[in-house]
């Protein structure tokens, strides 16, 4: 029988412009992560073969109540501004705890915890627990999101796991798998489907395609990532083009052109909570260095 692979955990501090981050550190053999306590938030992954996959720019920002444009971070209970809480729902930017590394289900990965607190029921009267799983093994990451009603009301959400995706340039850039999916593009408002083979990434596009299962694919001509993901109904696709992004301070000039937000959600319809219910959803990540392969 094959062992899985070990998984390290090392809590660390990396220091930014705007102070000292805590982290903590994953590896496993050659791949590497690390994970910010605000938001529980993937920084940065290194697959064992080839070099960083998620996005982090040069004038990211980070600091208590931020949320950090870079990485993975974890959208709950509201997306956006579809509702009356603050953009995005406040996991992204809340402290949560490393419990440790569970290897329950044979493959080890590190758990982080948010559950609510006086300050999230001030703002929504739930009680939940939410957990983070993060696994590495060799040239693949997995995250696992589960939500737990821990009350004794039902309650709804929607969540997301707001990845930013390392490209070279848009230009060469192609996210197969979505091609004839109907998808509510987010600044007009419409829902239609899209018959190219992958959106054209030469301007603005947030596009929630609905009802997504199946294997997508991001290539920018030397590296690719097969995306898989369970659980998550929706597909959230988010660039913000060249005009939108000279408007965000947290993204240099011309860095919009090095990420793409691929973005497994439950946007609508939000899911419904049983008390003592739990919703998973997952994200499981392969890199491929060369598009052509694999
Ligand atoms: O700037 P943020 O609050 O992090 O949101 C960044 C983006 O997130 C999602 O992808 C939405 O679909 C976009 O409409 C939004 O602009």
């Amino acid at each position: 029988m094959i062992s899985p692979p070990a998984l390290d955990a090392r809590p660390t501090t990396f220091d930014s412009a705007d102070g000292p981050v805590p982290c903590v550190d994953l590896a496993s053999g050659a791949a590497q992560a690390c994970v910010a306590l605000q938001g529980a938030q993937l920084l940065s992954w290194v697959p064992a073969r080839g070099g960083e996959r998620l996005f982090h720019g040069t004038a990211t920002r980070y600091g208590a109540g931020r949320g950090i444009r870079a990485g993975i971070p974890v959208i709950f209970p509201q997306f956006a501004d579809q509702g009356p809480l603050i953009r995005h729902g406040w996991a992204r930017t809340a402290d949560w705890s490393f419990l440790g590394i569970e290897t329950d289900s044979g493959t080890p990965a590190a758990v982080f915890a948010l559950d609510d607190d006086a300050t999230s029921r001030a703002q929504w009267p739930h009680r939940y627990a939410l957990r983070l799983h993060v696994g590495l093994d060799g040239n693949t990451l997995t995250v696992a999101l589960e939500v737990r009603n821990r009350g004794d009301a039902p309650f709804d959400f929607a969540c997301a796991l707001h990845s930013y995706l390392r490209v070279g340039s848009l230009a060469a850039t192609r996210l197969d798998g979505l091609a004839g999916r109907a998808f509510t593009d987010r600044s007009s408002g419409e829902t239609r489907i899209d018959a190219a083979a992958s959106p054209r990434f030469d301007g603005e596009v947030d596009r929630t395609y609905l009802g997504c299962d199946g294997e997508r694919r991001l290539s920018d001509g030397h590296a690719a990532l097969r995306i898989e993901t369970t659980g998550f109904a929706d597909t959230v696709v988010w660039n913000p083009g060249a005009a939108l992004a000279a408007g965000l301070s947290d993204l240099a000039p011309g860095e919009h052109d090095r990420f793409v937000c691929v973005e497994p959600a439950c946007v609508e319809p939000r899911i419904i909570l049983a008390p003592g219910a739990s919703w998973r959803g997952t994200l499981r990540m392969a890199a491929c260095e060369d598009a052509a392969s694999d």
